[in-house]
């Protein structure tokens, strides 16, 4: 039986959790705080990020992230993007030789303007073929009731893919192997960014046009950019981008939308933050650092540069609406 350590309890690392056990997996989670393991071992439940789902009950959860990784064939990172770095320092050691490494984190390091895949290979000096990455159309309390959804996981060792494949699919989940790791990766970080854009562009009241262009903008965005790294254009017309784009663009259960929206009515930064009750917006941060990534490849992203204009340089929505149509025509 295949086993693997989940490391993060948040929503989507719960969820996720729930799928590789129903797909027969044997799943311990390792959770930052204690309070949360308990509650997930003791009442099958995660209350503070995914309330009201029923876990099973052979999902095991502890705070000790030693016992979790004990004999893991698949570590599961899930933890927020900013902070895998500081958190991996600390797993790396008790990590298996030989374990694959998942990342499900959707994000762009700051500073060092890394991919997770590369912050891992930093870290653990694993080499690149043990690492993967899933991505796709995933918003957590969709995939935790159940509903059908697929996702991508990618991989260099098309091998290995198969085996977090297999480890994952169930009725209702249907992973896709590739092996474009920075296809995938690049669709999850500019993703992100793009429904802040469409959150903020609902916020003050645009409509559905509007939606459907900033997201079709924000593809060529994703696509330039990715293209200059190496990902394949397919990846992102597939779910890992185009996907991925639409649902957390569409959904008002996404964490990034619901962030722009405040700001579009005029929230500020803070009140966003407040009314995301402590889940992570992971475009605020990835707004800057897929610019700078954007910069440094001389990749023209107007639509990221205006979404971290709005939540890091006090441009007002309007105003950044106002620029973006302001520029010149050119061809599509
Ligand atoms: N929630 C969703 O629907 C999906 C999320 N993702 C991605 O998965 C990643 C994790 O997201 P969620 O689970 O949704 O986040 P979340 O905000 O629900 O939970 C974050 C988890 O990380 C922990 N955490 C936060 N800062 C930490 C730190 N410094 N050290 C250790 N743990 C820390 C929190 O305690 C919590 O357990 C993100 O990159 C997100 O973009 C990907 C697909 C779907
Ligand atoms: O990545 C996600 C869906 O695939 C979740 O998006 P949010 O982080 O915006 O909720």
């Amino acid at each position: 039986m295949t086993k693997a350590a989940v490391l993060g309890s948040g929503s989507w690392g719960t969820a996720f959790a729930k799928v590789l056990a129903e797909a027969g997996t044997d799943v311990t989670m390792w959770a930052r705080r204690a309070e949360v393991a308990d509650a997930i071992a003791n009442t099958h439940e995660n209350p503070f990020y995914l309330p009201g789902t029923q876990l099973p009950d052979s999902l095991a959860a502890t705070s000790d992230h030693v016992a979790a990784l004990d004999g893991a064939d698949i570590v599961v990172l899930a933890v927020p993007s900013q902070s895998l770095r500081a958190n991996l320092e600390g797993w790396s050691d008790s990590i298996g030789k030989n374990a694959t490494l998942l990342s499900l984190a959707k994000g762009i390091e700051s500073g060092s303007l890394l991919r997770m895949s590369q912050v891992i290979t930093q870290v653990t000096g694993a080499d690149p073929s043990r690492i993967a990455v899933l991505s796709g159309p995933n918003l957590a309390r969709e995939i935790a009731a159940r509903q059908p959804a697929a996702t991508v996981i990618a991989c260099s060792d098309s091998a290995r893919a198969i085996d977090v494949q297999k480890s994952c699919a169930t009725g209702y989940f249907r992973p896709y192997t590739n092996s474009d790791v920075i296809g995938c990766e690049i669709g999850g970080a500019c993703k992100n960014v793009i429904a802040l854009a469409c959150g903020m562009a609902s916020g003050i009241g645009l409509g559905e046009n509007t939606i459907a262009s900033i997201i079709t903008r924000g593809l060529a965005e994703m696509i330039r950019l990715g293209v200059a790294l190496g990902a394949k254009p397919a990846t992102l017309a597939g779910l890992a981008g185009v996907g991925d784009l639409v649902a957390t663009c569409s959904s008002p259960l996404s964490r990034n939308r619901s962030f722009g929206h405040v700001l579009g009515e005029g929230g500020s930064m803070e009140r966003a933050q407040e009314a995301a009750h402590g889940q992570v917006a992971e475009g605020v941060k990835s707004c800057t650092s897929v610019r700078s990534l954007a910069d440094s490849y001389d990749v023209e992203m107007p639509l990221t540069d205006s979404v971290h204009r709005v939540c890091h340089e006090g441009m007002s929505v309007q105003e950044a609406v106002g620029k973006l149509l302001g520029r010149q025509t050119k061809p599509e």
